[in-house]
């Protein structure tokens, strides 16, 4: 059992979950109401957890004293915080050898209750935070919090708070907000990411990254609602009101393999993200870097470079710096006998389609071969020698990707941008080494925009949600080592197939989110997905038995937009749009035969019929295709 959850937080939404990620939801469930109509303050959950035992959250009541009923091996026990039904977030953590079975703890005198922020400011009861041993930093000892990925942010001793902020540009619907969420700032003790912090190996790692607020939210007098204390936590203070008009802030805690605030450069997010994937596919490996997040959020600014006014600054992109490194591992002693070459490819996959974003954005088909490997037919693959080289095709295909948009940002958001950094041998077959794909991903705030009508936005919004998706399983299936892995759910994950397979697969997902009260919705949309994604990482067995106890429950939220329109209807027509197009090049293909005048018809006619009767039967399934999706979109 994770034993780090050592921190205490007023007004916090805990998320209660094992060291090896397993999440019951909800937490608390079943309890609020009777919590509610005996007027108590909270509930307690006991968590009676033995590593790799049953799960089995007991909930207790408690008023002045904390009794613990019974336990088995405790490891840490935590109150949870719902606004609605309780004022204070308590989190305890015992030592393991405080513990032993089935015995029963003394009652425990509450020793604080610290309370959530609420507009009205009336304090309750606000007790010292617990010590340990004269500690104030944590009430875990000290070598429970060694090495934890899931620590928490840090309240800070009240001689250590500072003065509350000045309230600065705001507008004043959103001030009581914004004074909230200092109030709460000012609890937090931040420790940044440094540079000379480890970097731990992961298979699958997962870090958010949040910009600054930009020019134009400033502004709008837009409010920064997402902190940052470091250690790969991030907390989103959702600005909610009660019927009685109360403002009050809900907290949201998330943890991940690394977080970098506003001012994380380019430089640190690819030292912890990326190059560590570089180094992995001269060891043979397939590393594929992931940027996620809403429109405007900073996939393209950390993947291909800060800008300077218009002008993108390629160099100092995670493409660039990845490109840096595998030019400086190939002149390395440690590699150089591996005699290996680098060629780069540059497409985007927009609607499931592929586009050569080196070679005039030309449409290129995604086959399987009968042994499973998938090939993107004719992308251009070009032999790089240095840095440059590879900053200029970035130029050239990012200018592609967004040439001839109204909107150049809204179109790049549309679409996922695969540059990839292929190894290959310097022998006869110029045998693969290994492969490194950057990907920006389209913004997934597309994905859950199923307000339109027009079937072109909608079958854009499908195919994103679908890869998306996709994406998630197939990150999964790889952490859960499964030996199915649904990688043939979208286009975006057929072309990555080689990168979610075998021992040497490496993945690394960076989200990015917008830090703007405006954005809180997708923000949270896409930090559940990061969540998500690293839910099972690393520790298949264990969290599998544990989901088999888990009742069923309805899937998160970015998964149920999908059940709003029929995608599957959407996609078949995709699908058999594709196929007809393909029937018809091939037909351009007979059309240049009979064009020559060695053409023999009684030779040609048995393919020309074969081939009308494939293509008529390939219209008719796409005129049902289209009927079914017509009914799907008027039964929603
Ligand atoms: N970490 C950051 N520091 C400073 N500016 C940033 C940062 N991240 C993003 N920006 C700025 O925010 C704006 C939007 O970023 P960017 O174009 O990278 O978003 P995006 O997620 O790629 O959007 P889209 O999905 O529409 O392509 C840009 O002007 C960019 O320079």
């Amino acid at each position: 059992m994770e034993t780090s959850l050592s921190r205490l937080l007023g007004g916090l939404s805990v998320q209660i979950s094992r060291s090896d990620g397993f999440l019951p939801r909800p937490p608390i469930h079943g309890e609020k109401k009777d919590t509610l109509e005996r007027g108590l303050k909270g509930v307690l959950c006991v968590l009676t957890v033995n590593k790799g035992a049953a799960f089995s959250p007991v909930f207790i009541h408690f008023a002045q004293r904390l009794t613990l009923i019974t336990y088995t091996n405790l490891a840490s026990f935590y109150c949870c915080s719902y606004h609605s039904y309780a004022l204070f977030c308590l989190c305890l953590v015992f030592p393991n050898q405080q513990c032993r079975k089935n015995e029963t703890k003394p009652a425990q005198p509450m020793p604080f209750v610290r309370e959530a922020i609420k507009e009205n400011d009336e304090r309750e009861t606000r007790a010292p935070p617990l010590t340990v041993k004269g500690t104030r930093k944590s009430v875990a000892p000290p070598e429970l919090n060694k090495g934890s990925k899931r620590l928490s942010c840090v309240i800070k001793p009240p001689q250590m708070q500072t003065k509350k902020g000045k309230f600065g540009e705001v507008i004043p619907s959103k001030q009581k907000f914004y004074e909230m969420i200092q109030d709460f700032r000012e609890t937090l003790e931040i420790i940044p990411l440094a540079a000379t912090d480890l970097i731990e190996p992961h298979r699958i790692c997962v870090c958010v990254r949040k910009r600054p607020l930009n020019k134009q939210e400033i502004i709008k007098k837009e409010i920064d609602v997402v902190s940052v204390p470091g250690r790969g936590s991030v907390l989103v203070h959702e600005p909610k009101q009660k019927v009685d008009l109360t403002k009050y802030l809900e907290n949201q805690v998330f943890h991940f393999d690394y977080s970098f605030d506003e001012t994380t450069t380019n430089d640190l997010v690819y030292k912890f993200t990326a190059k560590p994937l570089v180094k992995s596919i001269f060891e043979g490996c397939m590393a594929t870097c992931f940027a996620y997040g809403q429109t405007g959020s900073g996939k393209t600014h950390t993947m291909g470079g800060d800008f300077t006014g218009k002008q993108q600054n390629s160099a100092k992109g995670v493409y660039a710096l990845a490109a840096q490194d595998v030019f400086a591992y190939l002149n390395h002693r440690r590699y150089a006998n591996l005699d290996l070459s680098a060629f780069v490819s540059f497409f985007e996959i927009y609607n499931g389609k592929v586009y050569d974003l080196l070679n005039k954005k030309s449409k290129l088909r995604v086959l399987e071969d009968d042994r499973q490997q998938v090939q993107v037919v004719g992308l251009e693959e070009v032999y790089v020698t240095t840095e440059e080289d590879v900053i200029k095709m970035i130029q050239t295909g990012s200018a592609s990707r967004t040439s001839g948009q109204t909107s150049a940002n809204a179109n790049s958001s549309r679409s996922h941008a695969i540059l990839q950094i292929v190894l290959r041998r310097n022998d006869r077959a110029t045998t693969l080494h290994g492969k490194f794909s950057l990907v920006d991903l389209a913004g997934n705030e597309r994905g859950t925009d199923v307000s339109s009508n027009d079937r072109s936005t909608l079958v854009e919004t499908a195919e994103i949600n679908r890869s998306l998706l996709a994406l998630k399983e197939c990150i999964r299936s790889l952490g859960k080592n499964s030996d199915h892995i649904p990688f043939r759910m979208s286009t975006l994950t057929k072309v990555l197939r080689d990168s979610f397979i075998g021992e040497k697969s490496r993945t690394c997902m960076i989200s990015m989110v917008s830090p703007g009260m405006a954005s809180c919705e997708y923000t949270m949309n896409t930090l559940r997905y990061a969540d998500r994604v690293k839910e099972l990482n690393g520790h298949s067995k264990a969290s599998e038995a544990a989901k088999a106890q888990e009742p069923i429950e309805s899937s998160s939220d970015e998964e149920s937009v999908v059940h709003t329109v029929d995608y599957d209807a959407i996609s078949q027509v995709a699908d058999l749009e594709e196929k007809v197009y393909g029937e018809l090049q091939r037909a351009n293909e007979l059309v240049k035969a009979m064009d020559q005048t060695s053409y023999n018809i009684e030779a040609g006619l048995p393919d020309l019929v074969d081939h009308s009767q494939k293509l008529f039967e390939t219209v008719l399934a796409l005129q049902s295709a289209v009927n079914q999706e017509r009914m799907a979109r008027l039964n929603q």
